[in-house]
Formats: structure tokens, C-alpha cells, sequence
């Protein structure tokens, strides 16, 4: 009998990178006759959480685990892209074996591989494979990525210098402050390993996106049209994780939330790492309170850089205790705060959750759109900034806040906005608009839609 196609997933260390890899690789051998394996690399036991993904996953999705990569030499305050690149590069000879035994066994045909696991594509020659690339951000993003090599060229400075704004094909122009954080600092290892993978995308066999047609259409004409050549460009999106449990183990705030009116209460969350300054926290908290409106926020200590003295000396016994004094007790009727971490996707999807304010990422925007849940934009690193400006100016997803000339969101501001979004005209559009993309979105991964047809264009490559 003739054996079925394989593929070979490769996500970098992180939970970020492997729950979108994981839906994709479920949608794909759900809806076409192509098993796979998820490699993963590793600096030692495995996550809890990583392996609870793994274990989800259906029969014809195995996993393998990479040799354990010593990091013990690299200095401990070595930034997570060095970190992670580190792992990539030095996986790679376990990763030849382990292709080389996939070879032997399966039909395998494809490596498909993340932003940092690009120098796996000579391997991935070697035994004869397509390489694509798994982009985890949208359609600007990578149209931004795809210049980023004439950018380089034709520029001196740091890019945050130059005295002109840089448009990206297919959407809008961006000061320089405001490029990714890849590209912030021209000497950095990190730019010089985002040029390489921008350098590399014309070599690509595809690019997988998790981004849908119908959100940025304009800047995916542009892409296929003039950016892209020859490579192809498949938007499989939104792909979040699935299933929110309602077990007996639900978060306390989650019932919480089962007593707060439809609708009403504002999430604030900033990401998987994302932190503010205590003056930050402060204005935030200070803001909320005068909207009275609901909220649900997910709060972390603040800033250790900005306020060193004071964190060491608070946040250890009490871990709320850098929050105005009085804060918890004046908000207590309408406000909940969860401390370092929630469960976003069931909290975005709870009946009475009617805003939220995010720090962009992609995976929270995504989440949103599925959920319908109008946003206010407060980006702090990565490309966020970047994202920022479309979701508010182009993709109309998003309420924005503006910094005072220090660079603070203020209190008034923070006030003004959370009403608009909550009770005013702007966020009614805006709700308006979200509804209707959450329509879309569900569309696109539904049988006939745009991001299932595209899968099955990509299906239809590794078949030639
Ligand atoms: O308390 C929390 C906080 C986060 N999350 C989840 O964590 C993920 C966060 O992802 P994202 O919104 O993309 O933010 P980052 O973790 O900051 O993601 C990095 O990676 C993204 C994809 O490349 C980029 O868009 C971001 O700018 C970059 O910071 C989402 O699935 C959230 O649901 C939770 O479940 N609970």
C-alpha cells in the first residue's frame, strides 16, 4: 500500500511557537491523507505544559524530543532570541538524525520550521525536502521582512534615526522608532539573524502564515504580487489553541466572570512576558478606577530595570503590593486582578468579557478576532508597535492610546479611552467590525474557506 505523506514540524523552545505549529499541524492531517512529526528542541525535561500539548494530539501527529542542548555556558542574562537561537543551531546535528530515521521509515517530503529555526534549511536539502517557513505574525510583518535586506543596503544609520518613514509594500509607512524589535539595533547578533532569515525567504519552498485572507487582503495582493516572487505565501489563520477547559479545575476567574453582566468588563493582559514600569502601573491602575468600568487584569511586577530598589523591597511577600495603596479595596465591586498569568482564551471567550486592552502580540489579536472582542492598543516591544498602527489605522480593530510627550500612557487618557471603547460611539464601530471579522475568521477555517483552501494548496505543493 502506498505510505502517506509526512512532514516534519519544527517549533523553537517556547509555548508560543509550538501552539500555533501544533493547530496547524491538527488541521492539516485532519482534512488531508499526511501524517507528522513535531521535533522538538530541548535544554532538558520538557514543560508540563508542552508536554499536555503534545499528549492532545491525535494519533497521526507524533513527536519527538532533540538531544538536550547545554546552555550552561551562555551568560545568564542572555536575551531569549540568543537563548533560543543557541538551542536552533546547536540542535542541529540531532535534528540530521532525527530526519534521517523519519526518512527511513515514513515518506517524508517536508520541513516546515519558525523564525529561529531557519539554518535548518540545509539540512532539510540534504535529505532532499521542501523547506517552508512557519511565520507566526501577519502579513505586514513579513511584507516588512521581505525589504528588510534593500532596507539594509540602502541604509547607514540605525533605522530608529532615519529622517524618513519606511513603507512597507501592501500597508502602511513606519517611523523608524517604530520597526520591529529585530531591527532596533543594526549591530546586534539578533539583527544580523533577521537579516540572514529575510536574505533566505526567496529560497523558501513556501511560507505557512497564520494570518486569513480576508483580514489583511490588500497587503497579500501586494505580497503574491510584487514582494513575494516566486515563493508562496499560505494564509492558514487564525490558528489559536483549542479547546478552553470547563473542568471541575476552572479559574477562579473565569467564575468570577459567571457574575458580571454581558459584555462588561474589559480584560487587561500584556502578553506572555510583557511588563510596565511601576509609573506605568500606577497611571494604569489609577485609569482603570476612574472609567468605572469592570475589568479583569492580569498583572505582573513591575519593571525591575526601571525601579529596582522598590521591587526588591515589595513585590516578595505580597504580590500585589506595588498597586496603589487602596487600589484592591476602592475596585473590589468591579474589578479583578489575577496575578502573572490567566487563562486568556477562556477569559476572551466568556460571555461577559466586552473589551480588551492588549499589548498587540499576534496570538492575543488573533484570540480577540475569533472571540469578537474589540481591542485597545497599548504595544510595548517586538513588532507591536507595528501592529499597533495597523490595527488601529487600516484594520480598524482597535481603539489607540496616546503617550504623553514622556512616553507615559496617562491616567486621563487611559480613562477617556477604556469609556470610548466601552460605552462610546468609536467602540461601537468597532465591536461592529469585530463581529463581522470574527464571521470571517470562522469562515476561513471552515470547509471552503480561504485559509482551508489555502492548506489545501499546500497539500497540492508537497504532492508534486
Ligand atoms: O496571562 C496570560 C498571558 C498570555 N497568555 C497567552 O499567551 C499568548 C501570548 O501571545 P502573544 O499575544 O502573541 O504575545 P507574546 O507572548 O508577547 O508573543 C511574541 O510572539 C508573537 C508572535 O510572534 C508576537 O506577535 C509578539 O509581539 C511577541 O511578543 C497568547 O496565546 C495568550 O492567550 C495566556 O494564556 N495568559
Amino acid at each position: 500500500m502506498e505510505k502517506t505523506l509526512h512532514i516534519a514540524i519544527l517549533p523553537s523552545p517556547g509555548m508560543g511557537h509550538l501552539i500555533p505549529m501544533a493547530e496547524f499541524a491538527k488541521r492539516l492531517v485532519q482534512h488531508h491523507h499526511i501524517s507528522a512529526t513535531i521535533i522538538i528542541p530541548t535544554t532538558g525535561a520538557p514543560p508540563k505544559a508542552q508536554i499536555s500539548v503534545l499528549e492532545s494530539l491525535p494519533e497521526n501527529i507524533h513527536h519527538l524530543f532533540l538531544q538536550p542542548v547545554n546552555v550552561e555556558g551562555l551568560p545568564d542574562d542572555s536575551r531569549p532570541e540568543i537563548l533560543i537561537s543557541f538551542i536552533m543551531q546547536t540542535s542541529l546535528s540531532s535534528l540530521r538524525d532525527a530526519l534521517s530515521s523519519l526518512k527511513s521509515k515514513t515518506k517524508l517530503v517536508a520541513l516546515v520550521f519558525d523564525m529561529f529555526g531557519h539554518d535548518s534549511m540545509e539540512v532539510g536539502k540534504e535529505f532532499n525536502l521542501f523547506n517552508f517557513l512557519f511565520f507566526p505574525m501577519n502579513a505586514m510583518a513579513l511584507s516588512f521582512t521581505f525589504i528588510v535586506p534593500k532596507l539594509d543596503e540602502e541604509t547607514s544609520c540605525e533605522y530608529k534615526d532615519l529622517p524618513y518613514p519606511v513603507k512597507v509594500p501592501g500597508s502602511v509607512s513606519f517611523h523608524g522608532r517604530e520597526l520591529m524589535a529585530p531591527v532596533q539595533v543594526r549591530t546586534d547578533e539578533v539583527y544580523k539573524g533577521y537579516l540572514l532569515l529575510s536574505k533566505r525567504l526567496s529560497l523558501l519552498d513556501g511560507i505557512l502564515i497564520n494570518s486569513f485572507e480576508e483580514l489583511e487582503e490588500e497587503t497579500f495582493r501586494v505580497l503574491r504580487g510584487q514582494i513575494a516572487g516566486k515563493t508562496p505565501v499560505y494564509p492558514i489563520g487564525p490558528l489559536i489553541q483549542s479547546g478552553p477547559s470547563n473542568g471541575p479545575d476552572r479559574h477562579e476567574c473565569l467564575k468570577w466572570l459567571d457574575d458580571q453582566p454581558s459584555g462588561s468588563v474589559l480584560l487587561v493582559s500584556f502578553g506572555s512576558g510583557g511588563t510596565l514600569s511601576l509609573e506605568q502601573v500606577h497611571e494604569l491602575a489609577h485609569g482603570l478606577e476612574m472609567s468605572s468600568h469592570r475589568f479583569l487584569w492580569i498583572v505582573r511586577s513591575p519593571d525591575r530595570d526601571s525601579n529596582a530598589s522598590y521591587f526588591s523591597a515589595s513585590s516578595q511577600n505580597d504580590p500585589l503590593g506595588f498597586l496603589p495603596k487602596g487600589f484592591l479595596a476602592r475596585t473590589i465591586n468591579r474589578g479583578l486582578t489575577v496575578p502573572s498569568w490567566g487563562p486568556q482564551i477562556e477569559i476572551l471567550s466568556h460571555e461577559a468579557t466586552g473589551g480588551f486592552l492588549t499589548h498587540c502580540g499576534w496570538n492575543s489579536t488573533l484570540e480577540s478576532i475569533v472571540h469578537g472582542v474589540p481591542m485597545i492598543a497599548w504595544p510595548l516591544y517586538a513588532e507591536q508597535h507595528m501592529n499597533a498602527r495597523v490595527m488601529t489605522e487600516t484594520l480598524c480593530l482597535a481603539l489607540r492610546l496616546e503617550t504623553d510627550e514622556n512616553g507615559i500612557f496617562r491616567k486621563e487618557e487611559i480613562e477617556k479611552v477604556v469609556k470610548e471603547l466601552m460605552e462610546g460611539d468609536e467602540g461601537k464601530k468597532i465591536s461592529k467590525r469585530l463581529k463581522e471579522l470574527k464571521n470571517s475568521a470562522m469562515k476561513a477555517l471552515s470547509v471552503g474557506g480561504s485559509s482551508m483552501e489555502s492548506l489545501s494548496k499546500f497539500a497540492l505543493q508537497l504532492n508534486k
